[in-house]
C-alpha cells in the first residue's frame, strides 16, 4: 500500500475551547467520585494541544466535556461561541453533526469493518449533510485520504489494513464532516513506534493545514515532538503546562498555582511558603520553624 500525500481539502475555520471552573463528579450508589474539580483550560482557534497525565486523573471526562456529551456538574465549556451547559438539544446536535468530531479510542470503535474507507466516509458525511439540510460543503474520499496521507487505498478492504493505517482511516472518517474542533482520545495507543510517528504526523498535518483545532489526550511521553502546547492533568486539575518541551506551573482562575510533581515530593502539605521580587525575579522562599531556608526556586517576573 502507499504512504502519500494529496492535495489538502479547504481550510475551515479552526473552533476554540474554553472552561471555566468545570467540575465533574460522577454519582454512583453510595459512592460519588469528582473526576474534575475545577478545570480552567482555553485553547485558540486553530491550536493543537495534548492532555498528559496519570490514569484517573480526569482526561477522558474532560475530553467527553468538551464534545458535549454530557453535561457537567458544575463550570461553563464553551466551544466557539456555544455554551455546551446551556446549549438546547437541537443546538447540540447540529454541533455533534459537524462542528466536532470525536476519535474515539481504537479504530474498530469508529469505522465500520464491512466497509471499504471511501463508504465509511460516505456514511459519516451522510448524517452531516442531513443536519445542513443538504448544503453542507464536504471534502471528497480522495482529498481526505490524502490528507492523512493514504492516497489510493479508500476501495481496499478494511482487512488488508495495519492498525495503523486504520487508525488513520479513522482520522479521516472524523474528518469527514469538516469539523472545526477533533477531540481525540489516545489515537496512538496500542500502535508500534513507526504507526504512533505516522499519526501523530497526520494529526499535526490536519492541525496546520486545516486549521482544525485538535484536542488529544495521551499517555505518550513523545507527543511533546508533534505538539507544541501538552497540559498536564492530575488529580482533576490543571497540574501543568509544556510549552516547547519547557515545564510551567499554571496560576489558575481563582488564583491558585498548583506544585508541579517534582516540587509536590519536596514540599509536604502545610509547609509555608513565600514569594518574593528581586530584581525583578521572584523567590520561593520556604520558612522551617519560623526560619528562612533560603531560596527554593527563581522565576521569571515576566
Ligand atoms: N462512568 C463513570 N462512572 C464512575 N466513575 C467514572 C466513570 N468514568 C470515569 N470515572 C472515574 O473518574 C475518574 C477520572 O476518570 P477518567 O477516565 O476521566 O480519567 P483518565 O485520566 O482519562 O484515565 P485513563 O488515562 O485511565 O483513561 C477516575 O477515578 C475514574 O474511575
Amino acid at each position: 500500500m502507499l504512504l502519500e500525500t494529496a492535495a489538502a481539502p479547504p481550510a475551515r475555520r479552526g473552533l476554540s475551547v474554553r472552561t471555566r471552573g468545570l467540575v465533574h463528579v460522577y454519582r454512583g450508589e453510595g459512592r460519588d467520585v469528582a473526576a474534575l474539580a475545577g478545570v480552567d483550560l482555553s485553547v485558540r482557534a486553530g491550536e493543537m494541544v495534548a492532555l498528559l497525565g496519570p490514569s484517573g486523573a480526569g482526561k477522558s471526562t474532560l475530553l467527553s466535556l468538551l464534545a458535549g456529551l454530557f453535561r457537567p456538574t458544575a463550570g461553563s465549556v464553551l466551544v466557539g461561541d456555544l455554551d455546551l451547559t446551556k446549549a438546547a438539544q437541537p443546538e447540540l446536535d447540529r454541533l455533534h453533526a459537524s462542528g466536532v468530531s470525536l476519535m474515539l479510542q481504537g479504530a474498530a470503535r469508529n469505522l465500520l469493518p464491512f466497509l471499504t474507507a471511501e463508504e465509511n466516509i460516505a456514511f459519516a458525511q451522510h448524517a452531516a449533510r442531513r443536519a445542513a439540510g443538504g448544503d453542507a460543503h464536504l471534502p471528497g474520499a480522495p482529498e481526505l485520504l490524502g490528507t492523512v496521507g493514504l492516497a489510493d487505498v479508500g476501495r481496499e478492504p478494511l482487512s488488508s489494513f495495519t492498525p495503523g493505517q486504520l487508525q488513520l482511516v479513522t482520522l479521516a472518517v472524523v474528518l469527514a464532516t469538516a469539523p472545526g474542533l477533533l477531540l481525540a482520545d489516545e489515537p496512538t495507543s496500542r500502535l508500534d513506534h513507526g504507526a504512533r510517528e505516522l499519526v501523530l504526523a497526520a494529526l499535526a498535518r490536519v492541525n496546520q493545514q486545516l486549521g482544525t483545532t485538535v484536542v488529544l489526550v495521551t499517555h505518550d511521553a513523545d507527543v511533546a515532538r508533534w505538539v507544541p502546547r501538552t497540559v498536564t492533568i492530575r488529580d482533576g486539575r490543571i497540574g501543568g503546562e509544556g510549552r516547547a518541551g519547557e515545564e510551567y506551573a499554571v496560576v489558575t482562575a481563582d488564583g491558585f498555582l498548583p506544585l508541579p510533581g517534582h516540587a509536590l515530593e519536596l514540599l509536604a502539605p502545610g509547609t509555608l511558603v513565600r514569594f518574593e521580587l528581586e530584581d525583578g525575579v521572584y523567590h520561593l522562599r520556604v520558612e522551617a520553624d519560623g526560619e528562612q531556608t533560603g531560596k527554593q526556586d527563581g522565576v521569571d517576573e515576566s
